[in-house]
């Protein structure tokens, strides 16, 4: 798949929007001299697209996340956002920055002091001076986007996971991000609750013309509504396309997802001893 030879993935990248985020031959490890998590990884996130991360646990989808945030820097290459290079950004305009990146984090913690309708609000009231009758208006208007602006008085405990997860996503807009960066959306969620937040996802990208970078592990929910996915194994892109390119590849590694096979290029052990040296014994 990726064997460095232009392809038809080439074609579909060119026909999106502008480059929204580009990670740029990026090595990190969490710390100097621990395991490289990412080595040599290049991706594209384009205006208007719905881009899936997925591969293995541990394989360094939330790290991706985190270069993107700011969170951490990468040790060598570089991670632009709207051109800027994160890295090199001072405190104020990674601030400004981060406004404009929408999270929705592993299962969307709510604040469960604070009703649905505050749970949205909070990022208006923490980043903009908006009156508060402008701030009812775009709290309801961004509940309405996930069907629940009959909840808006509800507390947290009152609702459903799914509900909660919608609530989390009307939050991760509240500012209209041009980026929405989505960790694990669909986890614990029922089939239905994921086909609506799947959905969800995919409409509301449209309609605020952004970019959402989704890492996930569910590849039926995610090839439905995902421009391009990519892949990553060893910290680099294993495989990359359109699910419907993806969906037709004959690559073991593709694959060993795609037909959840347990088996495959993947390996199951996180990296470390082996066997024999952490029990003492001669391998035969
Ligand atoms: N703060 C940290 N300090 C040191 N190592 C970390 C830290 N966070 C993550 N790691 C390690 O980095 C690797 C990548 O972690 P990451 O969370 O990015 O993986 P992931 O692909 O998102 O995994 P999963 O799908 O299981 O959530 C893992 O081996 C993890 O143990």
């Amino acid at each position: 798949m990726n064997n460095g030879q232009p392809n038809s993935l080439d074609v579909s990248k060119q026909a999106a929007g502008e480059v929204v985020v580009s990670i740029k031959d990026v090595n990190f490890s969490y710390a100097p001299g621990e395991r490289q998590i990412l080595s040599g990884l290049n991706m594209e996130f384009r205006r208007g697209q719905v881009v899936a991360v997925m591969g293995g646990s541990g394989c360094g989808k939330t790290t991706i996340l985190r270069l993107i945030g700011g969170q951490y820097t990468a040790e060598s290459g570089q991670v632009l956002f709207e051109g800027q290079d994160i890295s090199k950004m001072s405190g104020a305009e990674l601030m400004a920055a981060r406004r404009r990146m929408g999270m929705l984090f592993q299962f969307g913690a709510l604040f469960t002091d604070l009703s649905v309708f505050e749970n949205v609000a909070f990022p208006l009231r923490e980043h903009t001076n908006l009156s508060e009758e402008l701030l009812h208006s775009l709290v309801l208007m961004k509940l309405n986007a996930v069907g629940l602006r009959g909840a808006r008085d509800l507390m947290p405990s009152q609702i459903s996971g799914g509900m909660a997860r919608r609530v989390a996503l009307a939050r991760a807009i509240a500012l209209d991000p041009p980026l929405i960066m989505y960790d694990e959306p669909f986890a614990g969620l029922d089939p239905i609750s994921l086909g609506i937040t799947a959905r969800l996802i995919r409409d509301l990208n449209n309609a605020l013309g952004a970019t959402s970078l989704l890492v996930t592990h569910d590849v039926e929910e995610t090839f439905a509504i995902a421009d391009y996915v990519y892949f990553i194994a060893n910290g680099r892109i294993g495989a990359e396309g359109t699910p419907e390119e993806l969906s037709r590849s004959t690559d073991p590694f593709v694959r060993q997802f795609l037909d959840a096979a347990p088996d495959g290029p993947v390996p199951f052990h996180y990296p470390g001893k082996t066997l024999e040296e952490d029990f003492g014994v001669r391998s035969l």
